[in-house]
């Protein structure tokens, strides 16, 4: 018996990260940008709301590819249980990091693979402890200068000047940037060989 070739496979996300992070691991695969309504309840744990976000990402893929593994990923930032999404513009980005300032925050990403047009799949989170170097509004504003904080959860990029603002981090590096690659190549791994 002949086995079937894996589905091909579906990047939902106009993240140039994500984009970046898939290619770099070596994956071949299709980009579709997801056109979604995200849910913003702060009542929902972390797991539960990045992982419902990327679901529905994913979900808008998989009604267009349904022959496809199409995957979404959702990342917000937690401060004192508070999800931080993208900021809406630089007052709000400068609020964000005044909070993260000289202290422990989590970045969540939750990741959802969806098959059979959105009728089956599965989802994950990673989570990662990242702590912030004291900072100055001079030293958040210089940073933003460098960095683009609005299309970025929390107003950072941690692949970007780092060195300005990350005292240290705990867990996956590449979870912050938008996909947990360590967790999500072995699920990957796991969907082709099932
Ligand atoms: C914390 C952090 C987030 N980010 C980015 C990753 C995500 O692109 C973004 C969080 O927003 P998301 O809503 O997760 O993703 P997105 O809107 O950029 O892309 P799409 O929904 O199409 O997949 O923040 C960084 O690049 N570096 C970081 O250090």
């Amino acid at each position: 018996m002949t086995s079937l070739p894996p589905p091909p496979l579906v990047l939902a996300s106009q993240s140039p990260r994500r984009i970046e992070l898939l290619r770099e691991a070596g994956y071949a695969f299709d980009i579709l940008v997801p056109d979604v309504e995200e849910a913003h309840d702060a009542s929902l744990t972390p797991e539960a709301l990045t992982v419902e976000n990327a679901r529905r990402k994913a979900a808008v893929g998989a009604a267009l590819r349904p022959e496809a593994l199409v995957i979404g990923a959702d990342t917000l930032v937690y401060v004192d249980g508070d999800p931080l999404g993208k900021p809406k513009d630089l007052d709000e980005a400068l609020a964000m990091m005044r909070r993260l300032s000289g202290r422990q925050h989590q970045v969540c990403t939750g990741v959802y693979l969806a098959r059979e047009g959105g009728s089956a799949g599965e989802g994950f989170h990673v989570i990662t402890e990242v702590t912030f170097k004291p900072l100055t509004d001079a030293l958040i504003q210089a940073y933003h200068a460098r960095v683009n904080p609005l299309d970025k959860a929390g107003a950072y990029g941690i692949q970007e000047c780092s060195e300005m603002i990350l005292d240290q981090y705990e867990g996956s590096w590449t979870n912050v940037m938008g996909l947990p690659m360590e967790k999500l190549v072995e699920v990957l791994g796991k969907a082709a060989g099932a």
